[in-house]
């Protein structure tokens, strides 16, 4: 019985791995859940499952996850360092599913227990890739990428030499204004931008589809996880959403990853990794599908492209002030305080200011990361964010 714990499981991939562990019961236990506003999930799943443990991120709920699991025998508990203390438990297997830099810490707990940590944080490896990465190597955990583009690069590079290869292409869907002409765009409303064309998914990732900054951050992503060079790394519109990513070999061969765009092929294999096992997916029918489109994308339109290329050339630190800012930016299109069209000249702007600022300088090779320091320009970036987010909104 593999011993497993699950970050984030309220959420669109927490609730899919669940599905997937629900399937097989007998063959897991459930070491800790953790979720965030969403009590009732939380006490639901870790009463069914029989979690030894339920965490909420927020102490002010701590008193209803007490009384949703009463007379349960999961133990309950709330707050940061409780989510950190989850991650800790001795677990075969960790699912890394809280949204934002706040899956940062916690993810790191479980790799220093040495568990398998299957990874669809991606916000890790943007804010402190570098750190992540030793993080594995010192304790021999292994990650297993769960952001779908991602799993399909990994699935593409089983058995290969990465000596080998020459580009790895990220295919994104265009998200949500894909079809609309760019003038329409500053008048994007909350709600039209968090309808995904092809993906359930939560509605920060939904949202940072259609700004493309979710094909930003998977950049990154690719870059720390892969060890590639950013020049190496390619994004490519494709909307139907059926190849995640294409991998280049010295000899001319692509190698495409197809699948329906349902994430539990990915959390799957990774569950399952290094076996294959039969998954509750829809088999595809490319004849019914009939064509599948590419083009290259806009980046006239999508500035958050460009701004990735620029944050994985600095390095260090960038990466934190890149997702900070962008966090910031979305919580800030969200609450209706600014645009949709004025995010990335935020986060661009963040960027210009945090990275005249010595601490960011300083820590430019990536080798001296810590997490103190990622945390504290996390916390730098999203009051300059905020100031930025304000004269935007005086400026009208
Ligand atoms: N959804 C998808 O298909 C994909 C997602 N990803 C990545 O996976 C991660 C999760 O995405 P998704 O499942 O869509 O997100 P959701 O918003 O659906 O779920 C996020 C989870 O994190 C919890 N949470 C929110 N804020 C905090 C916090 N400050 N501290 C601790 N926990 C918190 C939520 O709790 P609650 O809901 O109870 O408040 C919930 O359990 C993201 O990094 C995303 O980029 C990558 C590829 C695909
Ligand atoms: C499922 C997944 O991995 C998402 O990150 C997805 O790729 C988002 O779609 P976009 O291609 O629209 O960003
Ligand atoms: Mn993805």
């Amino acid at each position: 019985m593999r011993a497993v714990s699950i970050l984030g499981a309220t959420g669109s991939v927490g609730q899919s791995t669940l599905d997937l562990i629900r399937r097989d019961r007998d063959a897991y236990r459930v070491v800790a859940l953790t979720g965030g506003a969403n009590i009732a999930q939380l006490a639901a799943d870790a009463r069914e499952l029989g979690a030894g443990l339920a965490v909420t991120a927020d102490e002010d709920r701590l008193g209803d996850l007490r009384d949703a699991l009463a007379g349960s025998g999961v133990e309950a508990a709330a707050g940061r360092a409780a989510l950190n203390e989850a991650a800790a438990r001795p677990a075969d297997w960790v699912m890394s599913a809280i949204v934002g830099a706040a899956g940062l810490a916690p993810g790191l707990r479980a790799l220093e227990t040495g568990a398998t940590l299957a990874l669809a944080n991606k916000e890790s490896l943007v804010t402190a890739g570098p750190l992540v990465m030793a993080a594995a190597r010192a304790s021999g955990a292994r990650i297993l990428p769960v952001d779908s583009e991602h799993s399909a690069i990994f699935q593409a590079l089983t058995g290969e030499d990465m000596g080998t290869v020459t580009r790895v292409i990220i295919t994104a869907s265009g998200g949500a204004f894909r079809d609309w002409p760019a003038e329409r765009l500053a008048r994007a409303t909350v709600a039209e931008a968090s309808m995904h064309p092809n993906w359930d998914m939560g509605q920060r990732i939904t949202i940072d589809s259609a700004s493309m900054f979710n094909k930003a951050l998977e950049m990154i992503e690719a870059r720390e996880f892969f060890g590639l060079a950013p020049a190496q790394i390619e994004v490519l519109i494709h909307p139907q959403s059926l190849i995640h990513a294409l991998v280049g070999f010295n000899d001319g061969a692509l190698m495409a990853h197809v699948g329906p765009p349902d994430m539990r092929h990915a959390i799957g294999y990774a569950l399952n990794w290094p076996e294959r096992r039969a998954l509750p997916v829809a088999a595809l029918d490319l004849a019914a599908e009939g064509v599948l489109e590419f083009r290259a994308p806009d980046e006239a339109r999508a500035p958050a492209l460009r701004l990735a290329r620029a944050v994985m050339e600095e390095g260090g630190l960038a990466g934190a002030i890149f997702n900070a800012a962008k966090e910031r930016a979305l919580d800030h299109f969200i609450a209706g305080r600014i645009g949709f069209v004025a995010m990335a000249p935020l986060v661009e702007e963040v960027l210009e200011r945090m990275l005249a600022a010595p601490e960011a300088r300083a820590a430019r090779g990536g080798d001296d990361l810590t997490l103190d320091r990622v945390a504290g320009m996390d916390h730098l970036a999203r009051q300059c964010a905020d100031l930025v987010a304000r004269e935007i909104t005086e400026r009208g």
